[in-house]
């Protein structure tokens, strides 16, 4: 175990990184109609815990995670995190990272993973160290000072991944982070991902349209259905870790992908 240093206990320790979705409803009220993005979403996630989100396009998978990160407020429901209600972003709890690294390209990269501490005003030595620490837990010790045109797509999603882990916050939300990655650099996120899960002990939420990527990774994988976006399966996926490339043929590999691709063709 591996933690990021100079990081503030969190008060509520017993419960950090819990995540509680009630009866999460989210409608958006556009010109000419009401569009229902969820309804009725009730998940629990327990610290710790590795959760990935599959459904078919439009299920309101995207919806949910930012209503978890507090970037958007539900229309109904209660959503708390750590035991607390999450009312608008709060990176000391959670953090986010998107498919496009959306890195500012004039910053350096360890001026970008800075940024939000920047923002609180953190003073420059602690943002600085802060800013190493996360760097070198994605694997990237020494390109601090590079800008984003100096790095690969891989590299770019790991600043990305550093810029979410930077405060050290016990939950971690992921909108389809590899999705603009090749195939083999996606493997090898993964298999990165869950190193720096496995060495720092975070909730991970995941969102990723990969059946494959979906198993992979996850302890649990919850299936949405169609819109309005509803929870129609949550499947526990008890292979052996660490995962390797060889489960990827095996038959209860295989059972799991079928289950949920099952759902989601119904769904289509
Ligand atoms: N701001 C908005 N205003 C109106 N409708 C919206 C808004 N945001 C999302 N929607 C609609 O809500 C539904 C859910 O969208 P969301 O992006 O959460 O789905 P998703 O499952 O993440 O999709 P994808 O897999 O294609 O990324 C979609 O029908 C979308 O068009």
């Amino acid at each position: 175990m591996q933690p990021l240093a100079n990081v503030t206990p969190l008060k509520s320790a017993a419960r950090a990184g819990a995540i509680e979705v009630k009866n999460v409803g989210q409608v958006f009220k556009t010109r000419s109609q009401d569009v229902v993005a969820l309804e009725d979403v009730s998940l629990e996630v327990k610290p710790g815990r590795f959760v990935v989100l599959v459904g078919p396009s439009g299920c309101g998978k995207s919806t949910l995670l930012m209503t978890m990160a507090g970037l958007r407020q539900q229309t109904s429901g209660t959503i708390t995190i750590s035991g607390a209600p999450i009312m608008q972003p709060d990176p000391d709890r959670v953090g986010v990272v998107f498919q496009e690294a959306s890195l500012f390209p004039w910053l350096t990269a360890e001026d970008n993973v800075e940024f939000p501490l920047a923002l609180r005003s953190v003073p420059k030595a602690e943002r600085r160290a802060k800013a190493q620490d996360a760097l070198r837990l994605v694997g990237l010790e020494g390109f601090g000072r590079r800008h984003p045109h100096e790095l690969s797509g891989g590299m770019k999603q790991r600043v990305s991944i550093a810029r979410g882990l930077v405060q050290d916050p016990p939950v971690l939300l992921m909108d389809e982070p590899f999705a603009a990655l090749d195939e083999q650099t996606r493997m090898t996120m993964g298999d990165e991902l869950l190193r720096i899960w496995a060495a720092t002990g975070k909730t991970v939420v995941f969102v990723t349209h990969s059946l494959t990527e979906a198993v992979y990774l996850a302890d649990e994988v919850i299936v949405m259905s169609a819109r309005p976006g509803r929870i129609v399966d949550h499947l526990q996926v008890q292979l052996p870790r660490p995962r390797t490339y060889e489960m990827l043929s095996g038959d209860a590999f295989g059972a799991l992908r079928d289950r949920i691709w099952r759902h989601i063709r119904k769904s289509a």
